[in-house]
């Protein structure tokens, strides 16, 4: 069976030794994708069955590390988490390609079931940084330590403080994708 190229972008930014040793974030990153790729298996009894393990496991994770990357959230390859703790993923949420999540990062809802952040790729959190609501965070953003953003950020921006501001723009910005 193939490896999953998602898992091997994620595993490339734990650019590392042994980094199930050494960093408790790839378990959490491990069993999401793990819950993804049992998704895509056909209807029947083994994806039952897979089913079942997994929920325990992601429980066990979530618990442990407090880390929750529910598996129905979208978050493209190459996720690294520094740290743990706090990490909350909403099961809507969708993350773009190569970003950085730091303990504390909240990325979700600012009223019970309301719209959830569309995040683009290679958007780096600071710790304790928390998006809310229906926002969308361009690519190539830096969004700082604890920083609540209510707003969108555009493609290369730089957002600080509570409520964030954007405090750097980048010229000639294009549209986010
Ligand atoms: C957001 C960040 C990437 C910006 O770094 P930078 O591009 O070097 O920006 P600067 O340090 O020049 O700061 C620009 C402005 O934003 C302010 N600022 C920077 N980070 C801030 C933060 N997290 N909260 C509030 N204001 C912040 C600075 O005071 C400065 O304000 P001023 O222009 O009014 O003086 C960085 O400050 C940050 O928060 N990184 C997160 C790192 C982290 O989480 N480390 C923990 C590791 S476990
Ligand atoms: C706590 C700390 O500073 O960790 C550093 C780590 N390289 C990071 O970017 O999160």
């Amino acid at each position: 069976m193939a490896v999953d190229p998602h898992w091997l972008a994620d595993l490339q930014r734990y650019a590392m030794r042994r980094p199930f040793l050494k960093e408790q974030s790839i378990w959490a990153v491990w069993v999401y994708r793990l819950g993804r790729r049992i998704d895509t298996y056909p209807e029947g009894r083994a994806k039952k069955i897979l089913t079942a393990l997994y929920w325990p496991l992601f429980r066990c994770i979530e618990t442990v590390l407090g880390i929750s990357l529910p598996k129905s959230a979208l978050i493209g390859p190459g996720l690294r988490i520094w740290h743990f703790g706090g990490i909350f993923i909403h099961p809507s949420a969708v993350i773009g390609a190569n970003c950085t999540l730091r303990q504390g990062v909240t990325i979700g809802n600012r009223h019970e079931d309301g719209p959830v952040p569309v995040i683009g790729s290679n958007v780096e959190f600071g710790a304790y940084a928390q998006v809310l609501g229906g926002v969308r965070i361009g690519d190539h953003c830096r969004i700082g330590a604890m920083s609540v953003v209510l707003c969108d950020v555009p493609n290369g921006a730089t957002a600080v403080g509570a409520p964030a501001r954007i405090v750097y723009q980048p010229d000639n910005v294009a549209p986010s994708s």
